[in-house]
């Protein structure tokens, strides 16, 4: 075994970050987030991991509230028309889901991915081209842990058309607003996602999810399933 792990009280807070970060909508205070706390976050979400190190994002801090507005005015739209997906009772749930925290959370943060950084041929991405989009999302998830270890939340918020978010926020044609997320204090963390408290879905089984036609038995599978069922 090799000792490159971290303490046990040091996995803990990574696991507890992990386990405990919720999206937040409903519980967000007014407080203001401090420009040191927020510069860590940022730093965080900037050692994400990117395709041929090509750090693809930028980030937009909001706090205007005019700007807030208009983008709420943009999920009113899109949230409307997302309502009309469903019928019966189960569009009456979806109405009475809070999906935002836009204007009341003090700091708005879009996270772009700029497609064309790094120039035409970006290593690892000759393939894959979305490998930069999900580099952004990974810069987004940092951010994301990293502000629950700090005791703020985070929600994003993707209910809104990408191409007039990006007129609203003037982005040039080739960065795309991968992430808009809201950020702050809050009156509580919920102990499960809003949406499985809300009985709009649950988690699924992790046993469910794993598939083992590709071993080559050097894995005990029957020790794995047995591992994760006691975790
Ligand atoms: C790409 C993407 C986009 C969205 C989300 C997440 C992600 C990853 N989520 C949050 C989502 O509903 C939430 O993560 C799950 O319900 C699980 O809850 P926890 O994040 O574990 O609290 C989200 N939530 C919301 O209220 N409005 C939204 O528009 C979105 N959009």
């Amino acid at each position: 075994m090799s000792d490159h792990g971290f303490t046990e009280e040091q996995r803990a807070g990574l696991y507890r970050a992990i386990h405990e970060r919720r999206d937040v909508r409903s519980q967000f205070l007014s407080d203001p987030i401090a420009p040191e706390v927020l510069a860590r976050l940022l730093q965080a979400a900037h050692h994400a991991p990117s395709v041929g190190f090509m750090q693809p994002w930028d980030f937009i801090v909001i706090d205007r509230l005019d700007v807030k507005r208009a983008v709420k005015a943009l999920y009113d739209e899109a949230n409307a028309q997302a309502a009309d997906n469903y019928s019966g009772e189960r569009a009456e749930q979806y109405r009475r889901l809070k999906l935002e925290g836009i204007v009341e959370s003090p700091i708005n943060l879009c996270i772009t991915c700029d497609r064309q950084r790094g120039g035409p041929h970006v290593l690892g991405r000759n393939t894959m081209l979305d490998t930069d989009l999900f580099s952004t999302c990974l810069a987004v998830q940092n951010l994301w842990l990293a502000a629950r270890a700090e005791g703020i939340g985070v929600g994003w918020v993707s209910i809104v058309d990408p191409a007039r978010l990006s007129e609203t926020l003037r982005l040039p044609a080739q960065v795309y607003p991968l992430a808009y997320l809201c950020l702050g204090y809050v009156s509580e963390f919920l102990p499960k996602p809003e949406l499985e408290l809300a009985g709009w879905r649950s988690r699924l089984p992790l046993e469910q999810l794993l598939h083992a036609n590709t071993w080559d038995g050097s894995i005990d599978n029957d020790a794995l399933r047995k591992a994760i069922s006691e975790t």
